[in-house]
């Protein structure tokens, strides 16, 4: 028989039985909540007369609504009507069931994503669920994370258990040393721009190759969080000893004999030699170069000395159409250099690049240099608070305000319009998030895909730029 992919280690253990439909009911580990996926849920419950199954198993955090300003004000700082109502009913609802919550004001605060390794709840060989889809993150742990929907939330809160379906193994191999300016956000970006936004669908990714060996845990958690946005719902890394060093000595980690112990069993979390993928892509990272989206999905992306396509050289009239929608939304002219556009916003923040390797990465390239006179905002966003503390220990929100970069309170920010942080219709922002759907940032805006010392770059030189050349 031949050897066991990392997915199918995770998936047979915590496998419960198979339903009549075809498909399967797995035991969670772990279950994230945060404030706008869980208050249906969590009235499915009330309305049924349920209790949480295994109240230690969950962890809830308001991060998406929350404001990024005058945090001191807590709760009652919130402007906007909904967003306020949302982050009250979790905090109800959390006390109602007895469910732990980071609430607003505690420096552990932050975006989902970031807040479970931080504080080791996100731990190797777990199943994972968040009713969020940038749930994948967690996958860098060696763990099975998945993003999950409302009723599957209330169905994880009553039973510790998801109905669903096994996934092909998909392996993606990255080879080679990284040249200068080229990060892991490069990485998934090119990747996503090869096999297409549904080029995962239906598969389970294991990221793999001397360079993912080579990443530090920030790094294949930026890998991993883009998971979705190749069609995979679920993303991972095999366990190391980068795993276990990052995980040493958090607040939830394990300690002592028990953390020996558990290291033992961790060690087993990698596919097996003789494993068969149904699927494999290699990357040569050698030829690799700072990438950027040009479109409105996060497959539409080039290399920075790329141009935007031109929709005549597309065969099918559909895919023309869509182009040529794409273009028009961006406001970019078909055959047009990606470097050298205006930009009027740049956000660095986001569960895919707000943790302190990216900070770090931004402040030694802005260090002593001003963001541009043209640029309107250019926000910096920690993905936890503690994130936040660290960078400010290190100085380097110091090195960001002379600058002229905002530095803010954690939270999802500007990468979704769900608070205060938005684009205004028309303007343009280089963006470290993951998503530049229309209107993602705000009704009108435009995204630009990147990573955070590309969009440092163009904060400072006020249009997309090609940092290896600053
Ligand atoms: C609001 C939430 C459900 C959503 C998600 O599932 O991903 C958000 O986090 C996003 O990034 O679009
Ligand atoms: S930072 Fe963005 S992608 Fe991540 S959870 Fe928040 S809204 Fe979703």
């Amino acid at each position: 028989m031949a050897g066991q992919t990392l997915y199918d280690k995770l998936w047979s253990r915590h496998f419960v039985d198979e339903l009549d439909d075809g498909s399967s009911l797995i035991y969670i580990d772990r279950h994230l909540l945060h404030e706008v996926t869980s208050p249906q849920a969590f009235s499915g419950l009330k309305t049924n007369n349920r209790q949480p199954w295994r109240i230690g198993a969950n962890i809830a955090v308001p991060d998406h609504a929350v404001p990024t300003r005058k945090r001191e004000l807590g709760v009652a700082g919130i402007a906007d009507r909904v967003a306020r109502r949302q982050v009250e009913t979790l905090t109800e609802n959390c006390q109602h069931f007895g469910i732990p919550l980071i609430e607003l004001e505690d420096v552990r605060q932050g975006i989902v994503h970031v807040v479970g390794p931080e504080q080791g709840l996100t731990l190797p060989g777990m199943t994972i669920v968040c009713g969020d889809s940038h749930t994948a993150t967690h996958g860098a742990f060696a763990t099975l994370a998945m993003g999950i929907g409302t009723s599957e939330v209330e169905h994880v809160l009553a039973t510790q258990t998801l109905r669903t379906q096994k996934q092909k193994n998909m392996r993606v191999r990255f080879d080679g040393p990284m040249g200068l300016g080229v990060t892991p956000k490069d990485m998934i970006l090119a990747l996503i721009g090869r096999i297409g936004t549904a080029g995962g669908t239906g598969y389970a990714i294991e990221y793999s190759g001397d360079a993912i060996r080579d990443l530090s845990m920030e790094g294949r958690m930026t890998i991993c969080n883009m998971s979705i946005e190749a069609g995979a719902r679920a993303g991972m890394v095999a366990f190391d000893a980068v795993t276990e060093a990052f995980l040493r000595d958090r607040p939830h980690t394990p300690a002592g004999a028990d953390l020996a112990d558990a290291v033992e069993y961790w060690r087993s979390l990698h596919s097996d030699e003789d494993a068969v993928f149904d699927r494999e892509e290699v990357f040569d990272l050698g030829k690799l170069v700072p990438q950027v989206t040009w479109g409105t999905s996060p497959e539409m992306v080039t290399g920075i000395d790329g141009s935007v396509p031109v929709p005549e050289s597309l065969a099918s009239p559909a895919e023309r159409n869509s182009l040529t929608r794409a273009l028009d939304y961006m406001g970019l002219t078909p055959g047009q250099s990606l470097k050298g556009v205006p930009v009027d916003k740049v956000f660095i923040g986001s569960c895919t690049n707000a943790r302190i390797e990216d900070l770090r990465s931004v402040a030694n390239l802005v260090r002593g240099q001003k963001v541009h006179r043209s640029i309107q905002q250019a926000l910096i966003v920690p993905g936890s608070g503690l994130v936040g503390l660290q960078a400010e220990r290190e100085g380097l929100d110091t090195i960001f305000r002379k600058a002229g970069f905002e530095w803010r309170s954690a939270g999802c920010s500007m990468c979704l319009g769900m608070n205060d942080d938005r684009l205004s219709s028309g303007e343009r922002c280089v963006s470290t998030s993951n998503r530049n759907f229309e209107g993602r940032q705000g009704k009108g805006g435009r995204t630009h895909l990147a990573s955070p010392v590309m969009a440092a770059a163009a904060a400072l030189t006020g249009e997309i730029t090609d940092v290896r050349e600053l």
